[in-house]
């Protein structure tokens, strides 16, 4: 398994993060454990920073949230100086619980609901990224009421075709996201969007896609949303002030993947909205970009308690974790790889050929096929690498699986920042209808029956 950031092999041959024995990380937390090595999260945010501010040009970099969101990352972000993406009113409460200042949220989404646009509005955030022409009226109308004046940006499609999942491109006509340019529906939003007077259009937002590995694609979308831009500016008399590139940096799970560096995209973005923008206006557009896995994918591990084996001579041998597609569902929805290693003990030579089973009820619960791993054994700790995006965020309790606990290790220290569900958790929700109430006896139906298992 690649070594990520502080991660290494330690003078126990167990695998350490941040300075913390991920043995010890079991026998204090338990399994399955969502690692966050904090030091390289903050590298990850200091690099897109310091390239931004390297180019000369005004910028924000907004994390985007929907990899991961916890009140502890939303603070770290605010720390490090970054704006942040969120695309509901969930992620809206999480940020501001955790205090980040609501004039560097930018809210997105394809469908938000009236309830959300007045949480946002009440907050008063910094900007809506607007998805349809029904959200333009919805947004005028809201913020009308309220006497407010709210800054905007358009999503806009520039028809790039990301070389990505079919799931994870967004930069194509047919997407459920945005207003298209080649077909007008993008110039008419700006032409709606500059006569609502509650509406404040600061400019352009376009997101090709995740996980992508080229600089092209963003220099394309950045050549686009330029000629749109002058289309705007010679037939509108309407300059914008704001193009936000979006984010969908690629980061490594395995060997096939080739990251360039975040100050490679920085640079080339940058570099083609100087190309492209020159003599336009007075002075270049500031560019926002929203990277999301590129802060937190590699920065993440989930350690794992190994469980049942199957041995299917000549076939396959199945090694079974305590956690997979409720911690994890990446494998399962995208085809998704990962690397893995035994924690406690990473040096072991002698390797076999197995396949990493989750403990779902569901055929396609496989966190890795066919990996090599030194004869994994009942109690073993299995790490899996570049599990900080899209993880946690994306975890369900399918099965009534209880969530992971999420902690963040730096310099030897380990902090709870998500306590792991409890029995009370999975059923805190539920309602028994009073015709369906059994026998006071019964504890096992009643809801807050004290169950006494161990953990
Ligand atoms: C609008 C928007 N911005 C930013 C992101 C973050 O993408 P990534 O995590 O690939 O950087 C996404 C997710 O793909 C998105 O849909
Ligand atoms: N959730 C995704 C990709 C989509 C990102 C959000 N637009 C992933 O796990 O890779």
């Amino acid at each position: 398994m690649y070594l990520h950031g502080s991660s290494k092999i330690n003078s126990n041959g167990h695998l350490e993060i941040g300075g913390c024995d991920t043995t010890l990380l079991k026998e204090r937390f338990g399994t399955p454990l969502y690692i966050v090595d904090e030091q390289l999260v903050r590298r990850r945010c200091r690099e897109f920073m310091e390239a931004f501010r390297e180019t000369g040009l005004k910028f924000q970099v907004a994390y985007a949230s929907k990899a991961f969101c916890v009140m502890a990352m939303c603070a770290l972000a605010a720390e490090e100086g970054m704006s942040l993406d969120v695309v509901s009113s969930g992620e809206l409460f999480t940020a501001l619980q955790a205090g980040f200042p609501a004039e560097r949220i930018h809210f997105h989404g394809n469908n938000k609901t009236p309830e959300e646009i007045e949480m946002a509005l009440e907050a008063q955030i910094g900007c809506f990224v607007v998805d349809s022409e029904m959200e333009l009226h919805l947004l005028q109308a809201l913020a009308f009421e309220k006497g407010q004046q709210v800054n905007i940006l358009l999503r806009v499609t520039p028809g790039v075709e990301a070389h990505t999942h079919e799931y994870m491109a967004t930069g194509q006509e047919d997407s459920k996201f945005g207003f298209d340019i080649a077909n007008g529906t993008a110039r008419q939003a700006v032409e709606q969007a500059i006569e609502l007077d509650h509406l404040n259009l600061l400019g352009v937002h376009s997101h090709i896609g995740s996980q992508i590995f080229e600089v092209n694609g963003f220099q394309m979308a950045a050549e686009r949303v330029a000629a749109f831009s002058r289309e705007i500016k010679e037939q509108l008399q309407y300059s914008f002030k704001v193009i936000n590139l979006g984010g969908g940096f690629g980061i490594r799970y395995t060997e096939e993947d080739t990251p360039l560096k975040l100050s490679t995209y920085v640079k080339a973005i940058s570099e083609a909205v100087k190309t492209h923008f020159s003599g336009l206006y007075d002075e270049l557009p500031e560019i926002w970009i929203e990277p999301g896995r590129s802060i937190v994918g590699d920065s993440g591990t989930t350690l794992y308690t190994v469980g049942s084996i199957k041995d299917i001579p000549q076939v396959r041998k199945y090694v079974s974790v305590d956690g997979g597609m409720t911690d994890n569902p990446r494998p399962a929805l995208y085809q998704a790889k990962y690397e893995a290693m035994l924690a406690n003990r990473a040096q072991d030579a002698n390797e076999e050929t197995v396949s990493i089973a989750g403990k779902c009820c569901e055929s396609g619960d496989m966190l890795i096929w066919d990996v090599e791993l030194p004869c994994p054994n009942s109690g073993d700790l299995l790490a899996v690498a570049s599990t900080g995006a899209y993880n946690y965020s994306m975890a369900s309790n399918y099965n009534r699986i209880r969530r992971p606990a999420v902690v963040f290790v730096n310099n030897g220290e380990a902090e709870l920042v998500v306590r792991r569900e409890t029995y009370e958790d999975i059923v805190r929700n539920d309602v028994i209808p009073q015709r369906l109430v059994r026998d006071q006896a019964s504890s096992m139906a009643q809801p807050n029956a004290k169950i006494t298992v161990s953990s």
